[in-house]
């Protein structure tokens, strides 16, 4: 798997429009912020369906939204509270890098290198076509990987840092696969944010 060494925001990936901004937030913005999701939100740890048995998800998560909408993936559907002023502030900040609207929040919570979020589009029909999705890292970093969908060597890794900001759009969630893989590394909390459009 190639490594991604994103020297301009954009990761010039094919089918797919990808950019990286590695210090979208300060430190000390990023390191307060950690703290307050990390005490304030009310992380919970859901039950996902496979191959009809259950198992708890490898990781913490919780929903925010500007609407009521709820949002359903893997079996599971999440129903959103309403944005805390840390969270809208920050959605405002993305949506003006980003030039478009968000209206839903995503956390998840790797409490250690054993959480992971498996390979997997973000292409659930409530976001529609070509979505946009901006994706915050904070505390511990980990690896993101990505694979196209046809391609077999198109496959690639990209170490998420403290206060990064990953864009996702055009075609990426149609055309490739994302996971935050385990690591048997010693690695501390993360957590991670990703605003989306749900109308
Ligand atoms: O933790 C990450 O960086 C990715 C999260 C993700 O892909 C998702 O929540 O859909
Ligand atoms: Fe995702």
């Amino acid at each position: 798997m190639q490594r991604l060494f994103p020297k301009r925001p954009d990761l010039q990936l094919c089918e797919s429009t990808m950019s990286y901004y590695p210090q979208f937030l300060g430190r000390k913005e990023a390191d307060t912020l950690y703290h307050v999701l990390r005490k304030n939100v009310p992380w919970q740890q859901d039950s996902i369906k496979i191959f009809g048995r259950d198992y708890l998800q490898p990781r913490l998560t919780a929903l925010y939204g500007d609407n009521e909408k709820s949002y359903s993936y893997s079996n599971i559907t999440m129903h959103p509270k309403k944005f805390i002023p840390e969270l809208l502030e920050l959605k405002q900040n993305i949506e003006e890098k980003c030039k478009t609207k968000f209206t839903t929040c995503l956390l998840n919570l790797y409490r250690n290198g054993k959480d992971s979020n498996g390979w997997h589009a973000d292409n659930e029909k409530e976001l529609g076509k070509e979505p946009v999705i901006a994706s915050i890292s904070l505390g511990a970093e980990r690896f993101f990987h990505l694979k196209h969908q046809e391609i077999k060597s198109e496959r690639y890794k990209l170490l998420l840092e403290h206060g990064s900001l990953l864009v996702m759009g055009g075609k990426t969630q149609h055309k490739w696969l994302h996971q935050i893989p385990k690591t048997s590394r010693e690695v501390g909390e993360r957590i991670n944010l990703t605003f989306r459009y749900i109308p």
